[in-house]
């Protein structure tokens, strides 16, 4: 299976992308050949998803590599930089964005000396291995994954962690996914994810085209639902892990992780190691994205529900404290407290 969110075009001109935000409705595809259109396809979130932001991030400084006239490496160097500070000030969240970008800038300056042509080529296999490194990755996850669930679980999900978010299997999805196809008989309730409906429009798509028994409820159902003993774990994923665990996800997560502890459920986060930030001490260094207000007020209304002049505030992630988490998922093994410990272990496998 190859990989359908993020790919290059057929000669290698552009970034090809599944427009996320015309799911469920519509599945078209963009193809990204400007810095501009890279940048705001994902500060749009037509491609969204930690691992998705860094794999379509990589695609997109390799087209703007091949396009750069410079007439000596230095000047190659320095606009590639450009491209990357601006592909870099999209979303600030999602640690994966800079990850794959450093790690393309590396190929750049540890090539000097090679002609521009011979670094543009290296670029395009680091981009390839990113992807691929990802499909790997969530594979092992979604099996670490499906390792701590039983055959007949209830799943409760907040916002969108499957294929479209990652490269293939998905990281909070991924188990749900890979059980499904071992007949397993989950029953998933999805949180809507209120304001940009990731849950409603993407989790709830995902998981229905694959014939798994998914609800979908609002984000202020999740209390009763747990309440009610329908569910028996929360799969969620992640988009920056700080050395102590401490997580940032999609806006209401750390609600969920409050809710799972007060009625002893298990909370779990998914992520590739990718994800892991080890250079941020505790949640309190991750950099909280704000996003424009009318999300919340008109976005997906026929007409506004709020009085035009009404403040909003808008943060697209929260921090989840690690206290409240049971397990961090990745790749590499599972992560159980103290995370600092082992999260520390994990990074230098
Ligand atoms: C597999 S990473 C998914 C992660 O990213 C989402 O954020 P956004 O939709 O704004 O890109 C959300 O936090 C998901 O958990």
């Amino acid at each position: 299976m190859k990989p359908t969110n993020v790919n290059l075009n057929e000669n290698k001109s552009a970034v090809v992308i599944l427009d996320q935000t015309k799911i469920p409705n519509e599945e078209i595809y963009l193809e990204l050949k400007t810095a501009k259109e890279m940048y705001d396809a994902i500060f749009e979130l037509k491609v969204r998803g930690a691992p998705a932001i860094g794999i379509c991030a990589a695609y997109s400084i390799y087209i703007l590599a091949k396009n750069i006239n410079a007439d000596d490496y230095n000047e190659f160097l320095s606009v590639f930089k450009e491209n990357k500070e601006y592909l870099n000030s999209s979303r600030p969240t999602a640690v994966n964005l800079s990850w794959a970008l450093e790690r393309m800038e590396k190929v750049v300056i540890s090539n000097k000396g090679k002609s521009i042509d011979d670094i543009v080529d290296l670029l395009e296999r680091e981009a390839i291995e990113i992807q691929e490194e990802d499909i790997e990755m969530c594979r092992k996850i979604s099996e670490l994954g499906l390792s701590l669930l039983e055959k007949e679980d209830g799943i409760l999900t907040h916002c969108n962690a499957g294929p479209m978010a990652t490269s293939l299997y998905g990281t909070a999805l991924g188990p749900i996914l890979l059980g499904q196809e071992k007949g397993y008989n989950f029953r998933v309730f999805a949180d809507e994810t209120r304001p940009l409906l990731q849950g409603a429009r993407l989790t709830s798509y995902e998981l229905d085209k694959a014939d798994v028994d998914v609800t979908l409820i609002c984000d202020n159902m999740a209390s009763i639902v747990m309440k009610n003993g329908w569910i028996n774990a929360c799969l969620v994923g992640c988009d920056r892990i700080a050395a102590n665990g401490d997580v940032a996800n999609k806006i209401g997560t750390s609600g969920v992780a409050i809710l799972a502890k007060y009625y002893n459920i298990p909370f779990y986060v998914l992520g590739p190691t990718s994800t892991l930030d080890m250079g941020c001490k505790t949640g309190n260094d991750i950099k909280i994205e704000l996003r424009d207000g009318n999300e919340i007020k008109e976005k997906f209304y026929k007409k506004p529900m709020a009085p035009k002049r009404v403040n909003t505030y808008n943060p697209a992630f929260d921090v989840t404290d690690n206290s409240l988490i049971t397990a961090i998922i990745t790749e590499k093994g599972i992560c159980r407290p103290p995370f600092k410990e082992s999260l520390l272990k994990i990074s230098k496998k």
